[in-house]
């Protein structure tokens, strides 16, 4: 399809202008050819000034010119457009996804030269609807589908404040800063006290030249080296813009996936280019990630480990810190100072402090509960025997009271241990970005896949919901319907009679007759209109490849569809000549189904019987048309012509308890319905009582 469009000026209706605004939001102009060629309507109405009619009036353009056909090639009149406008909106109902119910559009009827296209439609149409049978009411595959966007490609990775590249050359940080400037920051330092000072600023360093390699860094800088920027993969350097992707269209991506675990398991083959273990590993990468990028609590307890000890570590210092004055006031309390003789004579003799020999009783007690309060710090917060060493330093050799601690260590332990998460953490990034840099394909592929697969769920869900049996494809040209539902009534009341009729050559036609150019007569409110309705329904929807709203069906492929509604205009002399330009387009000789609805409206009776007469006649000599014309005038148009013309009637058969009128709303063959004014007048002698009853019972009377 896409093999003459090659570029977005080859598109009609796009020019300069908005070919720039495709490409910047789509970002490529492939990816915005992709969009249109595929029919992406939701993704092309959201580029700016692009409305959803206009996307979709673009896309119906390229298909016409790569198809060799356009909408208006089958539906050749305003109201056969009308009907298939409202048919498209009834589906789009069934559709779970923006997505599908903007593409839906592009499903248009086809004229009978195409019938390789609707062909091909009814066969995919029907594995949707196998589908849809198989899933029943599954309420896991909708709700997983209503969740399922476009993946959102137009991300930008926010600027890592934490991590740098550091460079020694001008062209390594020429080259860096060029790759990763834009995400991260990249410096120039060439002596090691500018590169000790510039590491200190960052919790992860990247030493991108050798020149680093023989720098005697201090103990607290700790840069990973890397001997050529050039040969890092991106996973490696900025994890981060390989997961943007992924974690921003998370949920879209999990649900998707389900969307398939779903089909997979009811046989239904679907994303045949990925298997099952492929998109296993693919759930599994993302069950490790949130929507930020971030490794989720719960999947590597060194990581929750660091994180715990990092938000508990003021309140669990504060509260050991609170115990060790109370357990050291307490043996402050019970203390009692004893000098030994030997002491005591040491002191006199001035080789020894008062001050000492205290100190000396003190340290004891004050060392075992500071002991106790490290230990109990080390064993609330988890920490292993490197951190403990952290721990032990907080407390003071010096005896003080009440008991401070070294507040910069304790703050060097949290640089420490924040440092410790970021570097796991990036450990982690690497290894997700580094599996997820090669699912990016998959993933794109798996989200259209979704989408596209919701556009055929749609009609194969509304063919379900509404009883839709593809039709048999005939010969023809015929028409027949066994149990046939209009579609409108059905969505506006909710209860139809089903109807069987039969037009033309098919299995169903009556004794034989396989008239094909037929009038409608009947009573008022009988269902004329909305036999011609649902005419018009299922030859469409014939068209379009689709099922149609009947237990069973056989109809021909015909070149156009006209569809001629009763007129509402006036019956001045410019109305009536504009209806007869209108019907004089179904004068040619070319396959057609033509229904028209009370076209005696258009001027006086007698005159309009002449002229409905003279276009059955026309209609009559194409053997390939079919056509219904409703009228209440039949007797008056068959005395204007000696043409085969079958009358077919709807009829009311009497009154119900409610006094209504009976309907039976099938069409009777080669019968001219009358408007049963006998029924009328039956009806309002009931209604009504005394002189007004007598009155309506005398004309009763008439009839008997
Ligand atoms: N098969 C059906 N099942 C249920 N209701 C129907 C059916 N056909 C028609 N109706 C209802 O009957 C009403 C009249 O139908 P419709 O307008 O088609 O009759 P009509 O014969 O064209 O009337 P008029 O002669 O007045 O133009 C509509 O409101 C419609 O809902």
């Amino acid at each position: 399809m896409s093999a003459d469009i090659e570029s977005l000026r080859a598109v009609p209706g796009i020019g300069d202008k908005m070919a720039k605004r495709f490409i910047e939001h789509f970002g490529t102009e492939s990816l915005a050819l992709e969009a249109i060629l595929r029919a992406d309507i939701a993704g092309i109405s959201q580029v700016e000034g692009i409305g959803q009619r206009f996307a979709i009036s673009l896309v119906h353009d390229i298909r016409s010119k790569t198809e060799g056909v356009g909408i208006s090639d089958f539906l050749r009149t305003e109201e056969a457009m009308a009907v298939y406008e409202k048919l498209l909106e009834l589906i789009k109902d069934y559709a779970h996804t923006s997505y599908a119910r903007d593409k839906l559009h592009i499903h248009i009827p086809y004229p009978s030269k195409r019938s390789d296209a609707i062909m091909q439609m009814r066969s995919s149409v029907s594995g949707y609807m196998e589908t849809a049978k198989l899933l029943g009411e599954d309420t896991e595959i909708v709700s997983m589908l209503t969740r399922v966007k476009p993946l959102n490609i137009k991300l930008t990775v926010p600027k890592i404040r934490d991590r740098v590249i550091i460079c020694a050359e001008q062209e390594t940080f020429e080259y860096a800063r060029e790759r990763f400037g834009s995400m991260m920051d990249v410096q120039l330092a060439g002596s090691l006290s500018e590169f000790v000072d510039m590491a200190r600023g960052y919790s992860h360093v990247v030493a991108a030249d050798d020149v680093y390699l023989s720098f005697d860094l201090p103990e607290d800088i700790h840069p990973e080296f890397i001997s050529d920027i050039r040969k890092s993969q991106d996973w490696q350097i900025i994890p981060e813009k390989e997961m943007i992707v992924f974690s921003r269209n998370l949920s879209s991506l999990q649900c998707a996936i389900d969307v398939v675990r779903i089909l997979r398991s009811r046989n239904v083959s679907f994303l045949d280019d990925v298997s099952d273990d492929e998109l296993e590993v693919l759930a599994s990468t993302l069950s490790l990630i949130d929507d930020e990028g971030n490794v989720i609590e719960g999947t590597d307890e060194e990581i929750d480990r660091l994180r715990y000890v990092i938000a508990n570590l003021d309140a669990c210092v504060a509260a050991a810190l609170k115990d060790a004055n109370l357990k050291f006031d307490e043996s402050l309390a019970k203390s009692e100072f004893t000098l030994g003789g030997q002491d005591m004579l040491r002191v006199m003799k001035g080789s020894m402090e008062v001050k000492d020999v205290m100190g000396k009783q003190l340290h004891e007690s004050y060392y075992s509960v500071m002991k106790e309060c490290a230990a109990s710090i080390c064993d609330e917060l988890n920490l292993q025997k490197k951190e403990m060493l952290f721990i032990d330093a907080l407390f003071p050799d010096e005896i003080c009271h009440p008991v401070e601690l070294d507040r910069e260590q304790l703050s060097s332990f949290r640089q420490h241990m924040e440092r410790r998460v970021l570097t796991r953490q990036l450990e982690h990034k690497r290894e997700l970005g580094k599996v997820l840099s090669s699912y990016l394909d998959i993933a794109r592929n798996m989200i259209r896949e979704v989408l596209d697969f919701d556009v055929g769920f749609a009609v194969a869900c509304f063919a379900r919901d509404n009883g839709l049996e593809m039709p048999e494809i005939v010969d023809g040209p015929g028409l027949a319907l066994e149990q046939g539902r209009n579609l409108f009534i059905a969505s506006r009341h909710g209860d139809v009679v089903p109807i069987d009729y039969s037009v033309g050559r098919n299995s169903y036609s009556p004794e034989g007759d396989d008239s094909r150019v037929i009038l409608l007569s009947g009573v008022n409110s009988g269902g004329k209109t909305s036999m011609l309705e649902l005419i018009a329904q299922s030859v469409i929807l014939t068209h379009m490849g689709f099922p149609v709203p009947a237990e069973s069906s056989e109809i021909s492929l015909t070149d156009g569809f006209y569809y001629f509604a009763k007129s509402k205009g006036t019956l001045d002399a410019g109305a009536f000549e504009t209806t007869l330009t209108e019907f004089a387009v179904v004068a040619d000789d070319s396959a057609k189904m033509v229904l028209a609805d009370e076209l005696e409206s258009i001027t006086e009776p007698g005159a309009s019987a002449k002229i409905i007469a003279g276009i059955l006649e026309v209609l009559t000599e194409n053997k390939q048309s079919m056509s219904v014309f409703v009228s209440h005038l039949p007797e008056l148009i068959l005395e204007n012509t000696t043409c085969k013309i079958r009358v077919d009637g709807i009829e009311a058969s009497g009154l119900d308890a409610d006094l209504n009128l009976v309907v039976e709303r099938s069409p009777r063959y080669n019968y001219v319905a009358k408007s049963t004014p006998e029924l009328i007048v039956e009806r309002l002698s009931k209604k009504t009582s005394g002189g007004e009853q007598a009155f309506y019972e005398k004309l009763k009377k008439k009839f008997n």
